[in-house]
Parts: C-alpha cells; structure tokens; sequence
C-alpha cells in the first residue's frame, strides 16, 4: 500500500512536470520547424546521423553543442525518433507525425489530391505565433474580471484576431499559410471519402471563405461547379484573382449570393448560437434551388476514439475560448442550432478527429 501511493505520488508529480513545463513542448516543436529539422532529415532520405544534421541546420558554430539537447527533447515527445544503441552520435529519423513537417515541394502543387503531401508545418507555425501564445497568457486575468472583453485575445491586444491581423502583414502571412495548410490537409479528406456530398450541385459559395483555399480545391476537384468566395472586403481585397473562383467582398451577416450550395468551414465555431442561427438562416435564403443544401465542415464534440484525440478536443475548445467569441459544439448543440435556422435534416460524417462533415438540407 505504501509503495503503492509512493509510485502514485511519483507519476504525479512527473505528470505535473509535465504539463507545467508544456508551453515548452510547443515552442520546441516550432524551433524544430524554423530551423528546417524535418526537412533536412527527408532530404537526407529520412535518416540522419548529428554530424550531417549539424552540418545541414543553420545554426551558427556557438549554438551547434545545444543542438544534441533541443533534439533529444524531440525525440522523447515522439516528434523524431533516434538509433537506441546510446551512442554519442545518434542517428534521427522521421516519425508518422515529423513525416507531417516535411515540405518536399508537392503540397501546394498537389492541391487537395493526396493526404501525404501535406506539409502541416505552416499551421503549427500559425498557432505559435506571439499573438496567440501572449492571448493565451491572459486566460486567468480574463476570467477574474467582469469586463466586456469578450475573449482573452482582445484583453491581450485590445482587438479581434481579424483586426489585429489586418494591421500586422507578417502575422497575417504566417497565419493564412497556417489555415490554408490545415485546409488542404481536411479537404484532400473531404473530397477523396465525401464527394458524393458535392453530386448535383453546379454552382458553389464559400462563406467566410477566406484566401479560397477550400473553394480552388472544390473547384479543382469538381471544375464543373462554379466556386465563388465570399469574405469581408480587407479578406478580398488582399486576394490575387486566379481564374478558378470567383472573389466577393461583402458580410455573411446581411446578404450572401446565390448558389445551389453553401459551404461553410471552420466559420460557425467562431460564432454564438444566435450568430450561427442568423449565418444559417441568410445561407438558407441564397440557396438556388430545390434540393440544395449547406456544407458545413466543422468540429462535432463527440466520442473521441483515444485520450489524445479527446485531448486534442478539448483544446481545440480552449482556443477557441481564448482566441474567438465561438465554442466547439455536440451533435444536440448543432441539431438545435440547425432547427431553429429552419432546416429540415442533416446528416454528419467524420472526417479528421473530430472534425465533420454535415450537410443540411432546407
Ligand atoms: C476562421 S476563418 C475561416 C476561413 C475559411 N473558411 C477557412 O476554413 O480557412 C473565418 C473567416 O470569416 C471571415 N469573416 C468574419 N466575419 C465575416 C462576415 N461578417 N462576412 C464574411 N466573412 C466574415 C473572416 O474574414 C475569416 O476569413
Ligand atoms: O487560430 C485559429 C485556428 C483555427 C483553426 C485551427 C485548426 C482547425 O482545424 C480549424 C480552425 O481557427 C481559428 C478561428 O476560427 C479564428 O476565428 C481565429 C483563430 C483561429
């Protein structure tokens, strides 16, 4: 019994290790990538022994010694893996997640057609960036006060993401690349397993579409369905014209043009349940024709199939509390959402975690 609650007291305190020192997981992760470390393992044919790696990172000759250190941490977090026979010199290799880091130049040029060319580097990128991480280190203060705020990020920096965005060029670079690698990597899902749910429809709108990654994926995928791309006018305006879509400026809230289907990602989780009922009601009213319908990609809080996924989940909410006025929604929260917009049915499928694909039908 004694050893018993002394292992327990050991696991315990290593666990809060653990989680106390997280936020260094995170800024490791992203130290990987902006020294190139994925990439300079793959083009070393996934396998590279500390010399050649000190050779291929640019770091200059007083940090090489510290290098050993950041990948040793790598490796015990599963994000590389290394030769076991304790030598000096250990030889790194790619893991299933580092192998997700790795840009071999196909990515974008594949579109949305193969899941593992996917370089999901970008992403990370975009959710370390020092607006998020400062926002983050608000989240006891923003509880504690009864201010109007709504969200830790805008009692951090005194405006909304999008704002805060629009004013700073690099972060919005950094973060449009983030949101369009996460994009690639759920639509080159979506439309290998789900593209019976794009049958019949001929034409297309992207609500809140952003940069229209999603929409030229649907086009590309599907070029008889005319894409169309609805943002707000500084979103618009920032987008070069590519003769796939269509580029629209205007406010989802007031009027949205028409088309035989509305497709919505990652735009709901942003909102309050009132917000997505007025959303999905304007959607509901700009469908063409009988038998068209709303897509929307988003996450589903549900049974995750592992305690990673569901802690993957319950972060997901997290950041969403932290960076937006929204909240990630169970089946009964959308369901509800969907009827009191005045649709008829849905029908939900999984696509990645806990994201899902649900069509909905007037
Ligand atoms: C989280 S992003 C999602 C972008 C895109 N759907 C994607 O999956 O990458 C939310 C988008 O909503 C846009 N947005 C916010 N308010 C809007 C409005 N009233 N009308 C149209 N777009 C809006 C933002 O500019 C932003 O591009
Ligand atoms: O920083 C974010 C990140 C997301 C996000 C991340 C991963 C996904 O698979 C989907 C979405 O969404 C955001 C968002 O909707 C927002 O309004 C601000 C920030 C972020």
């Amino acid at each position: 019994m004694a050893t018993s609650s002394n292992e327990e007291l050991l696991q315990a305190h290593a666990e809060l290790w653990s989680l106390t020192f997280s936020y260094l997981k995170s800024m490791a992760l992203e130290c990987a990538i902006k020294l190139g470390t994925p990439n300079a393992i793959h083009r070393r044919g996934g396998a590279v022994s500390l010399p050649d790696l000190l050779a291929a990172i640019p770091v200059p000759e007083s940090k090489k010694p510290y290098l050993p250190r950041l990948m040793r941490f790598l490796v015990a977090s599963g994000i590389f893996a290394a030769d076991a026979d304790g030598s000096a010199a250990p030889t790194y290799r790619l893991t299933p997640l580092s192998r997700l880091l790795v840009d071999d130049g196909t990515a974008a040029a594949a579109g949305a057609a193969d899941l593992r060319s996917v370089d999901l580097s970008p992403f990370v990128l975009s959710q370390t960036n020092r607006y998020h991480v400062t926002a983050a280190t608000h989240l006891s203060e923003w509880f504690e006060s009864d201010a109007a705020a709504e969200m830790p990020f805008r009692t951090a920096h005194g405006a909304d993401p999008w704002m805060v965005f629009a004013h700073d060029p690099k972060i919005n670079m950094v973060f449009n690349a983030g949101m369009a690698a996460d994009t690639r990597f759920a639509m080159s899902f979506v439309l290998s397993n789900y593209g019976d749910a794009f049958d019949g429809v001929t034409s297309l709108v992207d609500v809140a579409g952003g940069t229209g990654t999603a929409a030229r994926a649907i086009a590309n995928a599907f070029p008889r369905i005319k894409c169309s791309v609805l943002d707000l006018p500084n979103v618009i305006d920032s987008v070069p014209a590519d003769g796939v879509v269509e580029y629209v400026a205007g406010d989802m809230m007031s009027s949205i043009p028409k088309a035989d289907a509305m497709f919505l990602k990652y735009v709901l989780h942003d909102w309050n349940d009132e917000d997505c009922v007025r959303i999905l009601r304007e959607c509901r009213k700009a469908i063409l024709k009988p038998g068209g319908k709303v897509i929307i990609v988003d996450m589903v809080v549900g049974s995750p199939s592992n305690n990673a996924a569901y802690e993957a989940q319950v972060l997901f909410d997290l950041l969403m509390m932290v960076i937006t006025a929204g909240k990630e929604r169970d089946e009964r929260e959308w369901t509800k959402i969907f009827m009191d917009a005045g649709f008829s049915h849905h029908k939900t499928r999984p696509v990645l975690g806990s994201v899902a694909l649900i069509e909905l039908y007037p």
